[in-house]
């Protein structure tokens, strides 16, 4: 037999035992899907997927690249969500679009995937059940920041529970990351990992910003993204979000949220969620 004929014999063996494998997993997932169903616990865990991803791309010794293995898992975990439940996302469409495919690089090909015409109704498909999670614009390099998300956001008792980062490029053919945000009505358990969304409602006058960001640096609590937008109108207040590294269950947090109530007019937590890989921003 030639050397490509036995290679590709080797291949044949080793895909055999990968499927057998792969159905052995998703047996397991089915197994899982029972019981969140039967708890009614939400069927897509961010924080779960986060450290399963983190700990193979760790554990692998190559030749694969950390990207290659990402993709292959979003895949696997997608085809789980699939069997788990008949899982729906809602993005922005039409099907191609950005929203999509940052959906995708998230979800995978396994799931169904609702698409929407503005911000607005993707919040309102997952607040009324009709999808289990949406994926919105937050920020990208053409546009900056979306701010009907930031909006929909502040109004909304939705949570930010993922993010993903998207590589696209403009027309330079400059390669950069649009940054969107999964959201849906579950709180994520922490992922060791993770960053939180906060939105602090300020009086627009001198030194009240200063005053609320005091806290982050007395406690040593990096901020990553800021944005602001003026509150509703006729008011004089101003929406700050931040974004900070830690989950709202670390013991500072604690001593954050104390700090900031008494140097704030409100604060509305959006959403602890895993921070993006290092090679996706
Ligand atoms: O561990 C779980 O909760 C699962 O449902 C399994 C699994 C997986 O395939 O590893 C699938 C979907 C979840 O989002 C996270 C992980």
């Amino acid at each position: 037999m030639n050397d490509l004929a036995s290679l590709r014999d080797k291949i044949d063996a080793i895909d055999t035992e990968l499927v057998r494998l792969l159905n052995e997993r998703a047996e397991v997932a089915k197994e899982i899907g029972t019981i969140k169903n039967r708890e009614g616990l939400p069927i897509y865990s961010p924080e779960r997927e986060d450290k399963v991803l983190r700990s193979l791309v760790q554990k692998s010794q190559g030749p694969l690249r950390p990207e290659a293995i990402r993709a292959i898992y979003c895949e696997i975990m997608s085809a789980s969500l699939a069997l788990e439940k008949d899982v729906a996302i809602a993005c922005l469409g039409p099907a191609g679009s950005n929203s999509h495919q940052a959906a995708k690089s998230k979800f995978g090909s396994s799931v169904r995937y609702l698409f929407l015409s503005d911000v607005a109704d993707v919040f309102r498909e997952v607040r009324k059940d009709e999808a289990d999670c949406g994926v919105v614009p937050i920020d990208d390099p053409d546009h900056g920041v979306a701010n009907s998300t930031l909006d929909q956001l502040a109004e909304s008792d939705l949570v930010v529970c993922a993010q993903i980062a998207l590589q696209t490029e403009n027309s330079d053919s400059n390669v950069a990351a649009a940054r969107f945000f999964v959201i849906g009505k579950n709180t994520n358990p922490p992922s060791g990992n993770d960053c939180t969304m906060l939105l602090l409602r300020i009086e627009d006058k001198p030194g009240a910003l200063v005053s609320a960001l005091e806290p982050f640096k007395t406690l040593n609590i990096n901020l990553s993204h800021f944005a602001s937008r003026h509150a509703a109108k006729g008011s004089n207040d101003v929406f700050f979000f931040v974004e900070a590294a830690g989950h709202t269950r670390d013991l500072q947090m604690v001593d954050l949220f104390r700090e900031l109530s008494k140097r704030c007019r409100a604060v509305k937590v959006l959403g602890s969620f895993p921070k993006a890989a290092s090679s996706e921003v």
